[in-house]
């Protein structure tokens, strides 16, 4: 096997797979996510494969690969997990990203939280992008359920880079059948990208309580770029700060959309085991069973 190495990590519970292409030429296949996320032990959310870098002024091109084998645009608790695998490699703590979002900055702290600077959010329907026009991104005709009892409905939708709905609640998120509900709306004809569907509640203007099934990934205990789009979402319906703690089921993020409109990330990512794959397969090693 021409074998790659690669970290398990998790941001927040949102488990991530870092795999080192650097120096390759090769991918990792959506066949071989689909193998490594179907095989005993390595259920992942997302894999962030370090590539050497496309662009000029950046490090790294970074490929994000959910685990039904999809490429993503954005990933904020991968990019952490990013951050915090690179800066564990050397003395430089700061680095320069492309993704197919963009080109985004990330930073390790003294502390060992990490920052990650996600860029601006697109807002316009097309750039969501959404079947059809809306002139009013804050709240677009969508609902779930008994069409004169709907149980969700009338969400936000931004682009953090990938597609997000934000549906608002007043009562607890962990009431809504989001497993149910979540393949049904990821993959409803508005959305010709699909997107990933959370459900929000805004307990203060700088505290929302969020659940995210993740197109591509379903269910997670986190999501970053969720989180960001629901903290934009929350402040231009001005339910919330333009500052905010999200909670989400793996733990809390601190969010924050700056003056100068980049949507700007904070929390931690955690190191679990190392391995080798392969990135045409799937097939894969922890690093103790080799030894
Ligand atoms: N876990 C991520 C989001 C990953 C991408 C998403 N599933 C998509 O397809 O857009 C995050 O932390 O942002």
């Amino acid at each position: 096997m021409n074998g790659v190495p690669f970290l398990k990590m998790n941001g927040l519970g949102n488990q991530i797979i870092v795999a080192d292409m650097r120096g390759r030429a090769d991918r990792v296949t959506p066949a071989a996510a689909i193998a490594i996320n179907a095989a005993p032990g390595t259920k992942f959310d997302q894999i962030m494969a370090i590539h050497d870098p496309r662009t000029p002024g950046t490090a790294h091109y970074i490929e994000i690969i959910n685990s039904d084998g999809s490429l993503a645009q954005a990933c904020g608790n991968g990019m952490r997990c990013v951050v915090q695998f690179l800066a564990t490699e050397g003395e430089q703590k700061s680095f320069t990203f492309e993704t197919l979002a963009g080109i985004l900055f990330g930073e390790e702290h003294g502390d060992g939280l990490i920052t990650v600077d996600m860029g601006t959010p697109k807002l316009a329907w097309y750039d969501i992008p959404l079947a059809e026009e809306f002139a009013d991104t804050r709240k677009i005709e969508l609902q779930i359920g008994p069409i004169d009892a709907p149980v969700l409905h009338s969400p936000s939708v931004a682009s953090m880079g990938n597609p997000h709905a934000t549906f608002w609640v007043h009562d607890d998120v962990w009431t809504y059948a989001l497993d149910r509900f979540g393949p049904m709306l990821e993959n409803h004809p508005i959305f010709p990208e699909r997107a990933n569907i959370s459900i929000a509640q805004v307990v203060t203007p700088d505290r929302i309580i969020l659940r995210t099934w993740e197109r591509g990934a379903g269910l997670t205990e986190a999501c970053g770029t969720a989180a960001c789009a629901a903290l934009v979402n929350g402040a231009r319906t001005r339910r919330t700060a333009r500052k905010a703690t999200v909670t989400l089921p793996g733990g809390d993020l601190t969010v924050e959309w700056r003056a100068d409109d980049h949507v700007v990330l904070t929390g931690p990512a955690e190191r679990e085991w190392t391995g080798t794959l392969d990135p045409a397969t799937g097939l894969w090693t922890r690093a103790e069973e080799a030894a």
